[in-house]
């Protein structure tokens, strides 16, 4: 483990005497760290948990190269791994470790003691959750706790606390496989009131089960399935019974497939792409539903406001060796001649990829959703412009929530007389338990339950396909 490693985002606090001179507080306590085989990755979690919790990052944006601040600098890919385990499933099952610190800090957490609660969070999640041996998780918290000028007059009660827990773990998981804690209540309350008690209740369920990870293969699925040990979905997606490391499965270097949800397959399908059709793609990075418009030979501009996300979109086009024109633009903006097909893949709460992004459910609040629906009618009105007579717009989101979906659709088809819905037909490769009433796509993470876990679930997705007057 080399000296160079940090815990960057912690607050300053002074200058300290070393052998060598003074050097800053902070790169002397990085430096103790270090010395620790385990600890690092404790604190990266910990900062990480609090960064996704109090600061509203995003977890994939904590573990990105770019990430600011970096949390990770320096860590080999085992920490990294390490970090990403603990700070995953602590999001994952942040209501009931919550709930579990609760009931052991009989007066709360002291105030003014910094990072003390994501400290705890992290420790909880090793042992409630993780293989972690159950010494290490308590030493290395109470070690974290002792690092820290705010923290270190509270080392007794972490070790206090984490023993306790440790005591009444049963008790604690008992609670956890209730699934009563780990949805906010708001969007549990939602669920119940728009999916029903049942429904909210399996989805809430699978929410805490870590998803399946599911390919689009651009040929001959059954051997691709056969070869990374998976199975072939009712709807053409490949599903592995592994979590390898992507970039080394057979077929990643030569481009034969890239990973995406196999509800998240389903709006390209709809929108039937045929060759030489010029086609939209209004949201597009990072890319997988361009991929299935340019491998069906369309003429594909690949649309976005992010020419980060667009560059990672140009690298999987690249591995695939398929092509896009690439266009960075605001999209309820944007100027063109008229497409024959649209897909607006909006952004949304994304509260469907709950499973694959714990760290949804606690860095939206409710607001949000209003400000995302008023960006989606943008969208889907300047779509409207862009769209051919006898062209078509494929509307989706990864959101459960009916203002992005349901109810954007009915009110964009009250607003555009010269538009109707195509419902979704069995002959579009769609379960019939995937349509609803109104003929649209609705999928919910508890649909396709398997008894082998590993199998279970699909995104939760809406898609409405529209058709333009001729
Ligand atoms: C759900 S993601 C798209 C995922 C992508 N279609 C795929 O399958 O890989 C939504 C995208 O919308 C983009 N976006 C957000 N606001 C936008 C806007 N006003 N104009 C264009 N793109 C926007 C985001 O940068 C993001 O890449």
């Amino acid at each position: 483990m080399s000296d160079s490693r940090s815990f960057r985002g912690r607050p300053k606090t002074g200058r300290q005497s070393t052998r060598q001179g003074f050097v800053p507080a902070e790169a002397a306590r990085e430096a103790e760290a270090a010395k620790i085989p385990g600890l690092p990755a404790r604190l990266a979690a910990a900062a990480i948990i609090a960064d996704v919790a109090q600061g509203g990052h995003r977890l994939d944006e904590c573990f990105s190269p770019q990430a600011v601040p970096s949390r990770l600098t320096g860590f080999d890919a085992r920490d990294v791994a390490l970090a990403r385990s603990i700070a995953t499933v602590a999001l994952r099952r942040l209501g009931v470790i919550r709930h579990a610190l609760a009931a052991l800090l009989e007066t709360g957490l002291p105030r003014q003691a910094g990072r003390l609660e994501f400290t705890l969070i992290a420790a909880a999640a090793q042992l409630l959750f993780l293989d972690a041996a159950d010494h290490a998780a308590i030493d290395l918290a109470v070690r974290a706790t002792k690092l820290e000028p705010k923290t270190s007059p509270y080392s007794g009660l972490v070790n206090g606390v984490l023993r306790n827990l440790l005591r009444r773990r049963e008790e604690f998981l008992e609670l956890a496989a209730s699934g009563d804690f780990d949805s906010p209540a708001w969007l549990l309350q939602r669920w119940r009131k728009h999916y029903g008690e049942e429904t909210a209740r399996a989805i809430a369920a699978m929410h805490m089960r870590e998803p399946p990870l599911d390919l689009s293969v651009k040929s001959d699925p059954e051997d691709w399935a056969e070869r990374l040990d998976g199975v072939v979905l009712p709807t053409g997606s490949v599903r592995l019974r592994t979590h390898a490391p992507i970039a080394e499965l057979p077929g990643y270097d030569e481009g034969e497939w890239w990973v995406q949800d196999a509800a998240a397959a389903l709006p390209a399908r709809l929108l039937a792409p045929k060759p030489d059709e010029r086609i939209l793609d209004m949201c597009a990075a990072p890319g997988g539903k361009t991929a299935q418009l340019a491998l069906a030979r369309a003429h594909v501009v690949a649309l976005d406001r992010s020419a980060e996300r667009l560059k990672i979109l140009a690298a999987n086009l690249a591995r695939l060796g398929l092509r896009a024109d690439v266009a960075v633009a605001d999209a309820t903006g944007y100027q063109a001649q008229p497409f024959d097909a649209i897909l607006i893949d909006a952004p949304c709460s994304a509260t469907g990829t709950a499973r694959r992004h714990p760290d949804v459910p606690w860095t939206k609040k409710p607001g949000d959703i209003d400000a995302l629906a008023a960006l989606q009618t943008k969208m889907l009105a300047r779509a409207a412009l862009l769209t051919k007579a006898g062209g078509r717009i494929v509307y989706c989101t990864c959101s459960l929530e009916p203002e992005e979906g349901e109810q954007q659709i009915a009110s964009f088809l009250r607003r555009n007389p010269d538009f109707r819905r195509e419902p979704v037909k069995s002959e579009d490769g769609v379960p019939a338990e995937f349509v609803n009433r109104d003929g649209d796509l609705r999928t919910l993470p508890c649909y396709w339950p398997n008894d082998d876990a590993r199998l279970a679930g699909i995104d939760g997705f809406f898609a409405a396909r529209l058709v333009r007057q001729a």
